[in-house]
C-alpha cells in the first residue's frame, strides 16, 4: 500500500518571484490526485519540490514520519527511493535500449543478479504493454511507447508514489484515453499513491479520486473528484470545464477592466455539465480507494445535473456500481 503525503504551508520562490505559498494538502495513501493549474502556475516545480529536487524555503513535506523538505542529505536520498518520476518526455537515454533504460535504476541503486534485472524489467514491461520492444531505441518508437518505456523505468525500484509529469502532454486523444487506463489499472495493482499533473480535462475529470488547482500563487482548492465537478468557485468552474468566461485569461489572469467588461455583458458561468464516472480498471477489477460514485455528492446533499455517471456505451454507473460491488462478493468479479 502507498504512503501518504502530507503538504503543510509550503512556499516556493526564486529570488523575489514567488512560485507558490502556504501550499496544504494531503495526498492520501493510494489515492489518484490530479494537480492542476494553468501554465507557469508551478505544477513542474510542485513536483520537484515532492521529490526533493528543489528545496522550498517555507513549509513541510511529511512522508512516514519525516519531513523531506527539512531532512538531511542522506535521509532525502533514501525518502526519494519511496519516488518513480514519470518526466514529460520519458526521460530515456537516447544511446540505451528500451531494456537497458528500465534496468538502468535496478544496476544503479541494487545488487540485483543479471537474472533477477531480467525478470524484474520484463515484468515491468509486460505491465506496460511493451514486452517484444526491448531492444528498441529510444529515437524508434513513437512518443507514446516513450512515455510507456518512461513508466515502467518509474517502476523498477517498486515505489510508493508515482509521480506523473504530464503524462499526456504530445499524446492523441486515443492514445490519451489508452495511456490513462493504464495508470488507473497500474493503480489499482501497485496501490501506490499516485500524483498526476496534467492539462489535460478529461485526464482530470474521469481519472483521479481527488483534484488540486492553483492558481494565482495558490492552491486554490483540493478535495475529492465530485466536490471540484460540481464546485461554483470560479475558477474551479472555468477551469474544469474549459470555458472562457472567469478569472483566468489568456494571460494567466484577467485584469479588472476585462472582468468588469465581462460582468457588465452579465455572462453568467454557464449551466454545470454531467459528471462523468470515474475511469474504472479493466476487467471488472476494483481499486483498494476507489469510492463509490455519487458518494461525495450524495453526503454532501449536491444533486448531480443530469446523465451524470453516464459513460460513452450508456452504462449509468450509480446503478452498475454497486452490481459490480455484489457480483465481487459472489466471486464472479
Ligand atoms: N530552476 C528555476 N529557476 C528559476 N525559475 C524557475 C525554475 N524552475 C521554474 N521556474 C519558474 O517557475 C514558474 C513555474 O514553472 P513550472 O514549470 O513549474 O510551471 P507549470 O505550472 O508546470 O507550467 P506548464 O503548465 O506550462 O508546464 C515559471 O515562471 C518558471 O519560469
Amino acid at each position: 500500500m502507498g504512503v501518504e503525503v502530507v503538504v503543510e504551508g509550503l512556499t516556493k520562490s526564486f529570488g523575489r518571484q514567488v512560485i507558490w505559498e502556504d501550499v496544504t494538502l494531503t495526498l492520501p495513501a493510494g489515492e489518484i490526485s490530479v494537480l492542476l493549474g494553468p501554465s507557469g502556475t508551478g505544477k513542474s516545480v510542485f513536483l520537484k519540490s515532492l521529490v526533493g529536487l528543489l528545496r522550498p524555503e517555507r513549509g513541510h513535506i511529511w512522508i512516514d514520519g519525516h519531513d523531506l523538505a527539512n531532512c538531511s542529505e542522506n535521509k532525502l536520498y533514501e525518502l526519494r527511493r519511496l519516488f518513480g518520476v514519470l518526466f514529460q518526455d520519458g526521460a530515456l537515454f537516447g544511446s540505451l535500449n528500451l531494456y537497458d533504460n528500465v534496468a538502468f535504476p535496478l544496476r544503479e541503486h541494487t545488487r540485483r543478479s543479471e537474472t533477477e534485472i531480467r525478470r524484474i524489467v520484463m515484468e515491468k514491461m509486460d505491465l506496460v504493454g511493451l514486452v517484444g520492444a526491448e531492444g528498441k531505441l529510444p529515437g524508434e518508437i513513437s512518443g507514446g511507447m516513450r512515455k510507456r518505456a518512461g513508466l515502467a523505468r518509474a517502476l523498477v525500484l517498486d515505489p510508493e508514489i508515482i509521480l506523473f509529469d504530464e503524462p499526456d502532454s504530445g499524446l492523441d486523444p486515443v492514445r490519451t484515453a489508452y495511456l490513462n487506463q493504464l495508470i488507473v489499472n497500474l493503480n489499482a495493482e501497485t496501490e501506490a499513491t499516485f500524483l498526476i499533473v496534467t492539462h489535460d480535462i478529461n485526464t482530470a475529470r474521469t481519472v483521479p479520486d481527488g483534484i488540486g488547482l492553483l492558481f494565482r500563487r495558490e492552491l486554490i482548492m483540493f478535495g475529492p473528484r465530485e466536490m471540484l465537478l460540481s464546485s461554483d468557485e470560479p475558477v474551479v468552474r472555468q477551469f474544469l470545464n474549459a470555458r472562457r468566461h472567469g478569472p483566468i485569461g489568456m494571460s494567466e489572469e484577467k485584469d479588472v477592466s476585462e472582468l468588469e467588461a465581462e460582468a457588465q455583458l452579465g455572462h453568467d458561468p454557464g449551466v454545470l455539465p454531467p459528471i462523468p464516472p470515474q475511469l474504472m480498471p479493466s476487467e471488472n477489477r476494483m481499486r483498494r480507494t476507489q469510492r463509490p460514485p455519487g458518494a461525495w455528492l450524495a453526503a454532501n446533499g449536491v444533486i448531480p445535473p443530469p446523465n451524470s455517471f453516464v459513460d460513452e456505451r450508456g452504462r449509468n454507473w450509480l446503478e452498475e456500481y454497486p452490481r459490480l460491488v455484489a457480483a465481487r462478493a459472489r466471486g464472479e468479479g
